[in-house]
């Protein structure tokens, strides 16, 4: 086998709406001998407090990646040429038991991320967040958060559950899995339940970047706040597709008015260029209520976004050492 990364299939070569649907049309990863970054799937939605329908996510975001080519003009990388990335499949998980499928996705997780390999994780309602971040937590120790979403996911418990898409961060918190010093959001926006839910957040170790900063402030500032606050350690990216407005992103389980554009969201991932992101998630599509593929397609590229920040990091890196 050659020591070249294996490729997506070149779309000159086989129409793009041919062939199997991984991400990207990138090899499945029993087809490559190491992996740098899988991306790997988790169609769980056991934890929603609204719509159901995110179990389809991993199907649907992989089905909207068909068109992704091979270079990224504005971060100037090729993210498929500068590390191996391939799709690990989904993670089958127990629907009926959230306990069950936590356990699940987080010994996966470490099994997939044993040897170095980085995840990106395709959701899945966020409740997944929680075990993703103690199987990362559990190799790195307490790491920084920037967490994409109109809502805090900091509450407490929905009927007195303690496991649910609306409760991931503080439990992680809880936890000791994250850095309270260097945990951020972005995006936030929309009713509360009350005011003590932003000073609590506060407490669990979170800044806010609200959906309006946008309005009031540019791309550029958000990003240079946001690189202030995550610093030099490790970094988990957890984005749920509903941080872009419904306009942008329909197909999700609970929509806010107000959200932000994708060229927004996209131009401020491509601002962790240089951070140590040691894994991420995109979350929170259901296609049932897509239209056109717009949450779909948005969600592919935010995934792209992300690849190509972790292959600036590493092309940076083997620099570095040179
Ligand atoms: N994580 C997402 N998407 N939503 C959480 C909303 C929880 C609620 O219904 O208050
Ligand atoms: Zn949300
Ligand atoms: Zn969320």
């Amino acid at each position: 086998m050659s020591d070249q990364p294996v490729g997506p299939i070149d779309a000159t070569r086989v129409p793009r709406y041919a062939g199997p649907a991984t991400f990207a049309r990138l090899p499945r990863a029993d087809e490559v001998d190491h992996v740098d970054v899988a991306v790997v799937g988790v169609p769980f939605d056991s934890g929603v407090s609204y719509r159901p329908g995110a179990r389809f996510g991993p199907a649907h975001v992989r089905a909207s990646s068909k068109l992704l080519r091979p270079y990224h003009p504005a971060l100037d990388v090729s993210p498929f040429a500068a590390q191996q990335v391939a799709d690990a499949g989904d993670i089958a998980v127990n629907p009926f038991d959230i306990a069950d499928a936590m356990k699940t996705v987080e010994l996966a997780a470490r099994e997939l991320g044993a040897g170095g390999t980085k995840l990106l994780t395709i959701g899945g309602d966020h409740t997944i967040a929680l075990p993703l971040l103690r199987a990362v937590a559990a190799e790195h120790g307490p790491v920084a958060v920037v967490h994409f979403d109109a809502h805090l996911d900091t509450w407490d418990t929905y009927f007195g559950e303690p496991t649910t898409h609306g409760t991931p961060f503080r439990r992680a918190s809880e936890e000791g899995l994250l850095d309270p010093a260097r945990c951020l959001h972005v995006g936030i926006r929309g009713p509360l339940y009350s005011r003590e839910d932003l000073r609590e957040d506060g407490v669990l170790g979170f800044q806010v970047v609200h959906a309006d900063d946008y309005q009031d402030a540019t791309v550029a500032s958000v990003v240079e706040r946001m690189r202030r606050r995550l610093g030099d350690g490790p970094v988990y990216v957890s984005i749920d597709i509903d941080v872009l407005d419904p306009a942008h992103a329909p197909g999700t389980g609970t929509p806010e008015a107000g959200g932000l554009t994708s060229r927004e969201l996209l131009h401020t991932l491509r601002g962790l260029v240089g951070l140590n992101i040691v894994g991420a998630d995109i979350v929170e599509v259901a296609p049932a209520y897509d239209h056109a593929e717009l949450t779909g397609i948005a969600a592919a590229h935010v995934g792209y976004e992300l690849l190509s920040v972790l292959a600036k990091n590493r092309e940076e890196g083997s620099a570095a050492q040179r």
